[in-house]
């Protein structure tokens, strides 16, 4: 709650912008410019090894870039990572703790599970194992339900249908469009059609890491080499 008593004003843009990334002196990202709003889900395309975990690790604020801008409706904000409550990530590897039981991480990421127990009617027998005695696939589908269902107005995936069969891909696409309607998901996945069935906005990186917003995607991917 703000000072004066009003409820702070919800966040409706985040942008990255301007973003240069290189790794030893090889430039992999060049004045990227994406936008992500609420309201929307943004889908992110590029080949293996295009820059697109990097660039999501650069708007989250745990790869340092040499040049970036990371805007909140237009503020600058440095290392969004610590602002938990405004952003949340699934990075491209598993990262929850392999102790931590499930509930234990949902409580954790504040997680709101109304929803989701409707998707995914097995979730309640998953929420008393650790980490470490689910399947690979299990801890995927559970970690991108945390970050999605956690209060934060944005949010980053990276790749959060690898490993996860075709229903539950499905049962997670409608938990992002239910989702969408109070948040701003910026997602990248390799499995394009999942992808592109629910994306409002597409942007791809190509190889000389350039950030293109797509008018016409299925055209756009063929033309830059993407798809076949
Ligand atoms: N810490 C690092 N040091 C040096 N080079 C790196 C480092 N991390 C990534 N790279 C390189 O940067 C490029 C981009 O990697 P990144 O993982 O961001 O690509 P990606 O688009 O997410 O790929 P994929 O689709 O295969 O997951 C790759 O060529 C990778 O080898």
């Amino acid at each position: 709650m703000a000072l004066s008593g009003k409820p702070p004003t919800p966040v409706k843009r985040l942008e990255a912008d301007s973003i240069w990334l290189e790794y030893g002196g090889r430039n992999v990202l060049q004045n990227i410019y994406i936008k992500v709003e609420v309201g929307q889900i943004t889908g992110l395309f590029g080949r293996n090894g295009c820059g697109k975990s990097s660039l999501l690790q650069v708007i989250y604020g745990t790869r340092s870039a040499q040049n970036s801008s990371v805007r909140l409706d237009g503020h600058y904000v440095e290392r969004v990572y610590r602002h938990r409550h405004k952003l949340a990530y699934l990075p491209q590897h598993q990262f929850v703790p392999t102790q931590l039981r499930v509930a234990e991480a949902f409580d954790l990421y504040k997680s709101s599970l109304a929803y989701a127990h409707v998707l995914f009617p097995e979730l309640s027998d998953l929420l008393v194992y650790r980490f470490n005695q689910l399947s690979g696939g299990q801890q995927r589908l559970l970690e991108t339900i945390m970050v999605v269902t956690s209060p934060a107005p944005f949010v980053l995936l990276d790749e959060p249908f690898s490993n996860v069969m075709p229903l539950h891909v499905e049962s997670l696409s409608s938990l992002l469009i239910v989702s969408r309607a109070s948040k701003g998901i910026l997602l990248t996945d390799h499995y394009y059609h999942d992808v592109l069935a629910i994306s409002d906005t597409t942007y791809l990186l190509t190889n000389n890491g350039r950030s293109i917003l797509l008018r016409h995607p299925e055209q756009e991917l063929r033309d830059y080499g993407y798809l076949t």
